[in-house]
C-alpha cells in the first residue's frame, strides 16, 4: 500500500532534549483509591478543531465563525499563524477560537531550507510547525479556493510525506510544485483542483489525506469520486454533510456531487476520544475499582477503537448517550457525543488483538498506549495493519517499542505492527518520550501503576495535544511531580 517514494523514514530518532521532563511516581494518590464515582473532562478533538477552524476559509462561511471547545494544545495553535497569513483573525478565550475573515494578512517568518535557495515572491508563506493535519487539510483548501501559497512545517514534517495528498490533487488539475525534496514540505500550490467528474484512489487509510482532497473538490464545487482503502476518521464528511453538502458513500468510495453548502456561525467540538484513552487507561491499570466518566466525548466509531479493543479484550467500558448522542441537545461538529464510563480494572481482561485496517485507524493516535496497557495483560497481543505509523512524528513502530523497552516490556516491531507479551516485570526508571506526545503521554501514564519513580525525557511534549494532562491524571489520581508547564 505504501510505495517506495513514501518508503522508510531516513530517521525516526528527535532530541529528547526540546521540552522539560515529566515525573511521574507510582501509586494511586490516596484520596483517588477506591472513590467509588470519579469524572473527569478532558480537551475538544484535535482533528474536528481543526477542520472547524478551516470552515472558516471555505465557501459559504461566514464573517466571523466561532469554535467553541477547541483544543488549544501546539497541533491546533499550529494553524493560527498560517491563518493570519492569509487575513483571518484568530483569537482565543478559553476554548473559544473567534475566527474573522477579511483582517489584514500578518505574514510568517520563513524557515531556511537547505534544499530551496529562491522561494517565490508574492505568495503568502505558510508553515504549519509540527502538525500534518493542519498542513494536509490546509493543502487541500488552497488547491479547492484557488489560494496561490507556499505550505511548509518543522524540520520534522518537512520529513512525512505530501505525496499522499498531492498526487491525487494533480490528478484532479491542481498544480502543486515541490520546493525542496520530492514529496515532501514545503509545497507551492499554484492552481487549483478543476477537472470534473474523476475518480481519484487514494493508496492509503490516512484521513488526512483524503480529507485534503475533499476539501478541495468541496470548495471547488468540483462533482469527483474518491476511492480509499480504509473507512478512517470521517470528520470532514460528517462536517460537510452538518453544513448541508450532500456526499454518496459508497464501498471504499465517496461521491462529492459538487453542491452549495453553508458554513454556520458557530461549531462545537467535542471532546477527544484519544486523550479520554489517557484516563481511561490509567483507571483500569491501577485496578481499584470504582467507576471513573468521561462525559462529552466523540463517540464517532471511526475513533473508538481503543476502548472497543479493550472491551473485546474484557475491560468493562460503557457509553451512556444522551439526547440521541448529542449530550445537550446540540450535535457537535456533525458528531455523535457521550458519556465513556469505566469500571473496575484490567483483572479479567485478556491480550488484545487489532487485525483489521478500519479497527486500527480507529485507534491510530493510541497505538503506543495500546501497547503500554498490553504489557500488563496476560499473553501475547498483536497490534497489527498499522504500517502507517512509521509516519507519524516519529516512527511510532520503533519509538513506541523502544519507550516500553525502556521499562522492561517485550515489544517486537514487525512491518506493519507490534507484539506485546505480556507478563514481564516492568520497572519504573528514565524512559525516552522522544518528542513525541503520544509516545511521552503512554509512558507517563504506565509509570502510574508501576512503584518508584519514572522521569519521561522531554515528556512535556504532552502539550502538543493536551496541555492539561498532568491535571486531569492528577485529578483520576495520578502522582505526577513535576510537569514544568
Ligand atoms: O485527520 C486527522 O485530523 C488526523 C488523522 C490521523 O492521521 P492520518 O490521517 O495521517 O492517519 C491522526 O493520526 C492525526 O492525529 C489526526
Ligand atoms: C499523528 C498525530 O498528528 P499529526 O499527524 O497531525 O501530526 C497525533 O496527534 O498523534
Amino acid at each position: 500500500m505504501l510505495d517506495a517514494r513514501s518508503g522508510p523514514r531516513k530517521e525516526f530518532d528527535r532530541p529528547d532534549t526540546d521540552s522539560p521532563d515529566l515525573v511521574v511516581d507510582g501509586g494511586r494518590a490516596g484520596e483517588a483509591v477506591g472513590a467509588g464515582a470519579l469524572s473527569v473532562e478532558v480537551p475538544g478533538d484535535k482533528s474536528v478543531s481543526h477542520r472547524a477552524l478551516l470552515a472558516a476559509l471555505l465557501p459559504g462561511a461566514p464573517e466571523v465563525l466561532t469554535v467553541r471547545n477547541a483544543n488549544l494544545g501546539g497541533a491546533v495553535r499550529a494553524l493560527l499563524p498560517a491563518m493570519r497569513a492569509l487575513g483571518v483573525a484568530v483569537d482565543a478565550d478559553g476554548g473559544t477560537l473567534t475566527v474573522r475573515r477579511g483582517a489584514l494578512p500578518v505574514p510568517q517568518q520563513v524557515r531556511p531550507h537547505p534544499g530551496v535557495t529562491g522561494w517565490p515572491e508574492g505568495v503568502p508563506y505558510l508553515e504549519t510547525g509540527g502538525s500534518s493535519a493542519a498542513a494536509r487539510l490546509l493543502i487541500g483548501v488552497l488547491a479547492g479556493s484557488g489560494t496561490a501559497a507556499v505550505v511548509d512545517g518543522d524540520e520534522v514534517l518537512r520529513h512525512r510525506p505530501m505525496d499522499w495528498l498531492v498526487d491525487p490533487l494533480a490528478e484532479l488539475g491542481a498544480d502543486i510544485a515541490y520546493l525542496g525534496e520530492d514529496g515532501c514540505l514545503p509545497v507551492w500550490v499554484k492552481g487549483p483542483v478543476f477537472r470534473p467528474g474523476r475518480t481519484v484512489e487514494l493508496r492509503v487509510g490516512s484521513a488526512q489525506a483524503r480529507s485534503g482532497v475533499l476539501l478541495a473538490v468541496a470548495a471547488a464545487g468540483l462533482p469527483a469520486t474518491v476511492r480509499h482503502p480504509v473507512r478512517s476518521r470521517d470528520h470532514t464528511e460528517r462536517m460537510l454533510a452538518s453544513f448541508g453538502g450532500v456526499l454518496d458513500e459508497g464501498d471504499h468510495e465517496l461521491g462529492w456531487g459538487g453542491g452549495a453548502f453553508t458554513v454556520p456561525e458557530v461549531i462545537d467540538v467535542p471532546a477527544d476520544p484519544s486523550l479520554a484513552a489517557y484516563p481511561v487507561a490509567a483507571h483500569l491499570l491501577w485496578g481499584d475499582g470504582g467507576t471513573l466518566r468521561v462525559p462529552g466525548v466523540c463517540l464517532n466509531p471511526t475513533r473508538t477503537g481503543f476502548f472497543e479493543v479493550l472491551r473485546r479484550a474484557g475491560a468493562d467500558i460503557a457509553y451512556e448517550y444522551g439526547n440521541g448522542g448529542t449530550e445537550g441537545g446540540r450535535p457537535r461538529g456533525g458528531e455523535p457525543v457521550g458519556t465513556v464510563v469505566v469500571r473496575g480494572g484490567l483483572e479479567q481482561a485478556g491480550p488484545v488483538r487489532v487485525d483489521e485496517p478500519w479497527l486500527l485507524h480507529a485507534l491510530i493516535d493510541e497505538v503506543p498506549l495500546l501497547a503500554v496497557v498490553a504489557a500488563r495483560l496476560p499473553g501475547t497481543s498483536w497490534i497489527g495493519c498499522a504500517q502507517e505509523l512509521r509516519f507519524k512524528e516519529t516512527d511510532r513502530l520503533t519509538t513506541t517499542a523502544r519507550m516500553a523497552g525502556a521499562f522492561g516490556a517485550r515489544v517486537e516491531v514487525a512491518a506493519d505492527g507490534l507484539t506485546v507479551r505480556g507478563g514481564a516485570p516492568l520497572r519504573a526508571g528514565v524512559v525516552p518520550g522522544f518528542e513525541d506526545h503520544r509516545i511521552a503521554m503512554a509512558a507517563a501514564t504506565l509509570a502510574g501503576c508501576l512503584p518508584g519513580r519514572t522521569t519521561v525525557r522531554g515528556g512535556a511534549c504532552h502539550r502538543t495535544s493536551f496541555p492539561d494532562f498532568a491535571d486531569v491524571q492528577r485529578a483520576v489520581g495520578a502522582r505526577i511531580a513535576k510537569d514544568p508547564l
